[in-house]
């Protein structure tokens, strides 16, 4: 696995049923994790709980960050607001390691409602195991901001 050592979660009510399980993976492996909440499955707000877990990024305080929420849409357009985070949307294993090797993605948002948590903890298995490739990736990612 490359360098991550650290790694900032954070959910909302629609999220919730898998932190547990993903914060659990993330332990075993060695990773410290900081749970940013939500606490509960009861009903909140995923700005709430994404701004701080994408200011963990952006400030470097973590290696990487992973939301969750019912669609994952809301929690990455939120942390994507914030520069230097670059959230993606996960669906698929294939995708994650996509988004780490193309597009040097540094937060992983997951669609809970419509992955299982099984393909969940995988899409975050492919997001650890995989790295920037540089080369033409950087140019594209280079010029992302705006
Ligand atoms: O998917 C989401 C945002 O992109 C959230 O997780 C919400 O669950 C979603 O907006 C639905 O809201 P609800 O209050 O759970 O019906």
């Amino acid at each position: 696995m490359p360098n991550v050592n650290n790694i900032a979660i954070g959910c909302d009510h629609a999220g919730f049923p898998y932190k547990a399980a993903i914060i659990a993976h993330l332990e075993q492996k060695g990773i410290s994790v900081q749970d940013f909440g939500a606490p509960s499955a009861d009903s909140v707000d995923y700005p709430d709980f994404a701004h701080p877990v994408a200011k963990a990024v952006e400030t470097e305080q973590v290696d990487l960050g992973i939301l969750l929420c019912g669609s994952g849409n809301g929690v990455a357009i939120t942390a994507n607001k914030h520069q230097s985070v670059r959230a993606a949307l996960c669906w698929l294993p294939e995708i994650a390691a996509l988004a780490r090797q193309h597009n040097n993605a540094n937060a992983l948002a997951l669609p809970v409602r419509f992955v299982s948590e099984e393909t969940a903890l995988q899409i975050v298995d492919a997001f650890l195991d995989s790295t920037f490739e540089g080369g033409r990736h950087a140019r594209r990612v280079g010029k992302i901001s705006c």
